[in-house]
């Protein structure tokens, strides 16, 4: 039985995990600092090591040394990616970012713990070899869901392009699972062991993305005051997930190219340049090639980019897949709500098949959560999925509406029912950004995230930029 470690201040949020992963199965020890972890027990004798990043005397990031050969999964209240990468370039396997639901927090040890060589008694093998074990026993349908004919071509072509360096393109409209199949990518290839980085381009402020993914020097522009490492270098010897790609200004495009053709990335305000060894995984939803016509973006980045292209098709393509999908998620749902059971009716499996589905799984999957959070017995019925309520964009849950939704704050519902869409988008931002990640808002909003980004930037309200923690 994988023994875990977690080191974590906070009293509640440890006792829930340690409950957690005990129920999972796991045998668990804890501790409220790395001193204490330290006193207590030997940490470098646990199969995963679970910790806070600030925490009362050494930071979490600390237990990366002094266990160097037990995973660290990093967790931060500061659901920022800096925080995040800075562990990840110390060494830590993974982060989660608080708050966390329990199944984020169960996939995250389920798939380091999969990912580990398993312990015998020879000496454990250098971080090196590690990285080069890749991980065999992830697969695409072990990640993602699909049946159907156009996906298993999908799994295919990702287990073989997947163990190369190649670069690989995937479109597919918002939803789709682009992400996962990034994420399967990664675990597949040699470099499993190393950082997977994720960047949605359309979230990060145009005059940020250079600094953000190059880096910069001290001084080179306002607000500038101390040198940083960018996400590209932090990806180095892992690969590097670039969301909305089609999104990137022009500079960074052409910096880019420049990774892509030399493997070295500039700082801005350097004039040195460094090698960085980098396996590079973009996505759009766009039409790139319509966008090289118009100008929009470099056609040398978008031959370096398009090697190998993986399209994840739309869900309304997907038919036969759709109920497996709609199961999947209730029990998932079902069992993080309490409500084991559940079942769709004739009608509402109908239902699902009949409709058109814009914005693909994601939104079969804030169906089936909405409809898990409102049913009252284990019959899930047709009017419980509402699917016939297609307007814009923004799909207000009607839970939060009447008021019934357990995990909106209570005066949020009250003062909603009378909320044009603008400000009910704006309300619920507001109202929730501090305790919620972007994807995580996004997810409640029922948009994506680069509909909330830019819609952020319409209505004045851009996301607040984290502290460097
Ligand atoms: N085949 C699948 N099996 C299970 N879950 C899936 C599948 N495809 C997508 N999902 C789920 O649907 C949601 C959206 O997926 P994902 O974020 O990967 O889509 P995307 O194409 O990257 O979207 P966007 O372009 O808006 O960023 C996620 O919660 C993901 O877990």
């Amino acid at each position: 039985m994988p023994r875990i470690l977690i080191v974590e201040d906070e009293e509640i949020i440890r006792s829930a995990v340690r409950k957690l992963l005990q129920h999972a199965g796991y045998e668990v020890a804890d501790a409220g600092s790395v001193e204490e972890a330290e006193d207590k027990h030997d940490p470098s004798e646990f199969d995963l090591i679970i910790s806070d990043l600030r925490l009362p005397g050494a930071a979490g990031t600390e237990l990366i040394r002094r266990a160097p050969d037990t995973p660290v999964l990093i967790m931060t209240s500061y659901a920022s990616l800096r925080s995040a990468v800075d562990s990840m370039k110390m060494g830590a396997v993974e982060y989660i970012a608080k708050p966390f639901d329990h199944d984020e927090m169960l996939e995250a040890v389920e798939g380091i713990l999969a990912r580990q060589p398993q312990v015998s008694s020879s000496a454990a093998q250098p971080s090196s070899d590690r990285a080069d074990a890749g991980s065999p026993d992830s697969d695409p349908a072990s990640i993602m869901f699909g049946h159907c004919d156009a996906m298993q071509k999908v799994f295919t072509l990702i287990r073989k392009v997947a163990p190369t360096e190649t670069t690989v393109l995937i479109q597919g409209e918002s939803g789709t699972g682009k992400e996962l199949a990034a994420r399967a990518l990664h675990l597949m290839s040699p470099r499993a062991a190393r950082p997977l980085i994720s960047v949605n381009c359309a979230a990060i402020p145009e005059s940020l993305i250079e600094s953000e993914l190059f880096g910069h020097e001290k001084g080179s522009f306002t607000g500038a005051v101390s040198a940083r490492t960018g996400l590209i270098e932090a990806a180095d010897g892992g690969s590097l997930f670039l969301d909305e790609i089609g999104e990137l200004p022009a500079e960074a495009q052409a910096r880019l190219l420049r990774v892509l053709q030399e493997g070295e990335i500039r700082k801005v305000g350097s004039t040195q340049s460094r090698q960085v060894d980098v396996r590079m995984i973009a996505a759009t939803h766009r039409n790139l090639k319509a966008m090289t016509r118009t100008g929009d973006f470099r056609e040398d980045l978008f031959y370096r980019l398009n090697v190998m292209q993986v399209r994840i098709p739309p869900l309304r393509e997907r038919q036969s897949d759709i109920l497996g999908l709609a199961q999947r998620f209730l029990q998932r749902q079902g069992e993080k709500m309490s409500k084991p059971g559940l079942n769709l009716t004739p009608e509402a499996m109908r239902a699902l098949e009949r409709h058109r589905w814009p914005g693909n799984v994601r939104e079969l999957e804030n169906a089936i959560e909405r409809a898990t959070i409102l049913c009252d017995s284990d019959l899930i019925t047709p009017s419980l999925l509402d699917l016939d309520g297609e307007g814009g964009d923004v799909n207000i849950p009607e839970t939060l509406v009447d008021g019934n939704n357990e995990q909106a704050p209570s005066r949020e519902a009250e003062a909603t029912s009378d909320l044009s869409l603008e400000d009910y988008f704006q309300h619920f931002v507001l109202e929730n950004q501090d305790r919620m990640s972007e994807t995580e808002l996004a997810q409640k909003l029922g948009i994506s995230r680069k509909s909330l980004w830019e819609r952020r930037q319409r209505l004045g309200i851009p996301r607040k930029k984290s502290s460097g923690n």
